[in-house]
Formats: C-alpha cells, sequence, structure tokens
C-alpha cells in the first residue's frame, strides 16, 4: 500500500519555505521574496516521491499580528497545522532556538514535527554543529532534524523519505498527474505579486494586491488581465512609475514567469485601481480570496 498525506511547512516569515516547497517541486509555483511575510495564503503542492504522494501546504510566516490581514495570515499557518498529518517547521540555521521554543507554545496540541535547518550554506560547519546540538535538547519534541541547503542541493532526499516515513497509509488524495492544487489564476497572481516585490521598494509591496480579472488560454498567445490593487493615489503613482517604466519592469518580469509555466507566448494587460484601506476591509479581503 502506498503512503500518502497533508505535511504543513511553517515557519517565521523569511524562513525559506516558498523555496523550498519551488525546489522540491522543481516548477516554480509559490511566491519567493527577500522581503518577508510575502505569502499570504496557503498553496498547496503535490509530490510523488517514488511510489508515495506527499502534499505539502505552504503557509504564511509564523509572526506577531497587528493588522488585520497579519492576523489572517497567523490563523491561516495554524489552521494549516491543524489539518495536517506532519508538520515540517523551517528554521533559518542561524536563527536562534528560542523561535523554536515559541512554535512549540503553538503547537499546542502536539502535532508530530521535523525540523529542517534551512539555508545551512551561509553558516560555518562547525555552527552547524553547535546549533545541531542546541536543537537536540528538545529532542523529545521532534521526530527528527533535518539539515538543508536550496543553494547547495543538500537535504532535498533525507527530507522526503523522513516524510514518507512517518505517513501512514493511504489511496492516493490527488491525481498524481496534477503538480499543483492551486488554480492557474492564484499562481498568476503570486508571480504579478512578485514581480512588485522585486520592482518596488518601502511599504508598497505590503499594501498591494493582485485580480485576475480574465485569462483567454485557448489563444496560440494566453491572453490575461490583471488589476493591482493599492492603498493611496501616491502607491498608483509609484506602481506606474515615470512614463510607465515601473508598470512595465513589472509586467514584463510577471510575463516571463507565466510564460515559463505555461510554456507558451503570453500577453499580460496590467491595470492599477486604488482601493483606501483595502487591508483592513474584511469584506474586501473576503472578495480578494482570503477566506476565513
Ligand atoms: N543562502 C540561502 N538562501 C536561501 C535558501 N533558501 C531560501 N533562501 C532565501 O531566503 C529568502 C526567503 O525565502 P522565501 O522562500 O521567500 O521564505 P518564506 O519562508 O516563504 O517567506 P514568507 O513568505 O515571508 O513566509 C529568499 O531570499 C531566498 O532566496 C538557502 O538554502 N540558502
Amino acid at each position: 500500500m502506498n503512503k500518502a498525506g497533508f505535511v504543513a511547512l511553517v515557519g517565521r516569515p523569511n524562513a525559506g519555505k516558498s523555496t523550498l516547497m519551488n525546489w522540491i517541486l522543481g516548477e516554480k509555483i509559490a511566491l519567493v521574496s527577500q522581503k518577508a511575510n510575502a505569502t499570504r495564503k496557503r498553496s498547496n503542492a503535490i509530490v510523488m516521491h517514488n511510489d508515495d504522494q506527499i502534499i505539502f501546504v505552504d503557509t504564511p510566516g509564523l509572526h506577531q499580528a497587528e493588522k488585520l490581514l497579519n492576523q489572517y495570515m497567523l490563523e491561516e499557518a495554524l489552521k494549516a497545522i491543524g489539518d495536517c498529518d506532519l508538520v515540517v517547521y523551517l528554521a533559518p540555521a542561524s536563527d536562534k532556538t528560542i523561535h523554536y521554543e515559541k512554535f512549540l507554545e503553538i503547537n499546542a496540541d502536539k502535532r508530530k514535527h521535523i525540523i529542517v535547518l534551512s539555508k545551512i550554506d551561509q553558516i560555518s560547519q562547525a555552527d552547524l554543529l553547535k546549533k545541531i546540538g542546541e536543537y537536540n535538547r528538545f529532542s523529545d519534541h521532534f521526530l527528527a532534524l533535518i539539515p538543508m541547503s536550496v543553494n547547495k542541493n543538500v537535504g532535498k532526499k533525507d527530507l522526503l523519505d523522513t516524510i514518507v516515513k512517518h505517513l501512514d497509509e493511504s489511496p492516493y488524495l490527488y491525481d498524481p498527474e496534477n503538480i499543483t492544487t492551486e488554480m492557474v489564476r492564484d499562481i498568476y497572481k503570486e508571480f504579478i505579486r512578485e514581480a512588485i516585490f522585486d520592482n518596488i521598494s518601502d511599504e508598497i509591496p505590503y499594501e498591494s494586491d493582485v485580480i485576475i480579472d480574465k485569462i483567454d488560454e485557448d489563444a496560440p498567445v494566453e491572453h490575461i488581465r490583471a488589476t493591482i490593487i493599492v492603498e493611496k493615489d501616491s502607491q498608483k503613482g509609484i506602481i506606474i512609475g515615470k512614463g510607465g517604466a515601473a508598470i512595465k519592469r513589472i509586467g514584463q518580469n510577471a510575463r516571463e514567469k507565466i510564460e515559463r509555466l505555461a510554456s507558451k507566448p503570453v500577453y499580460l494587460e496590467l491595470f492599477v485601481s486604488v482601493k483606501k484601506g483595502w487591508t483592513t476591509d474584511k469584506k474586501f479581503l473576503s472578495d480578494l480570496g482570503y477566506e476565513w
């Protein structure tokens, strides 16, 4: 009998969750950014490891909730922990163990978990050994501790083998042909958000979102129309940029990512619209797909 199950990827903002998920998938799906708190919604990715099926659930980073949108993100992460068969807690190797201790407090119903020490390429071998020693003080709480580096291609097989070892026997939960349960729409939206993060500085990326208005997949050149939502008129000006330069860059970056996934030419049309106070407007957040 095969094994199958849901695995939540949790960790502090910027721990490297989305990067890890993309690396495992070999396709670019989740949003990766150097800025913290870029992942807003949970997204699923299905990975076949030999004959077993792992459904990874990427979550927003665990952090202090202040704004309504941040509260939503924290709740999403906690829900994912509760819903999954197994949890992978990602900790950058340079992080102090105090953050893990906080996770143990949040993880009140003591879900089984594996610790991944991420970004080990950023610390020395001696520091890594020291860090492993520090985590081993909590060895009663976790199933395994796996050092990992996406940049150095270390730890992938070890992680997948360990996950499968701890999953129960089960029929497949999804068609193994699918690489993701995310709708194409949501993936394209994330690509555009990622391009905003890469091209626009300061607070604006956090105060903006993207609505995919239309996708015409049947045309030889896929036609996508999307609207970037911002909080203020001044932000609209910055997103558009001088003579439209900024929005052109955003559009170009996002289009290249979409074309890579769609494997065909794409015509991406972008608009910008001002919606004051949207990050605190519960109804509007729900219209954008952030369901409670
Ligand atoms: N050096 C190094 N950097 C990494 C590694 N994995 C991820 N990063 C970097 O860490 C940063 C954060 O990665 P993300 O994958 O966006 O982190 P996240 O946990 O999904 O972040 P949130 O969306 O904020 O929750 C990016 O700049 C990545 O390139 C790694 O193995 N080595």
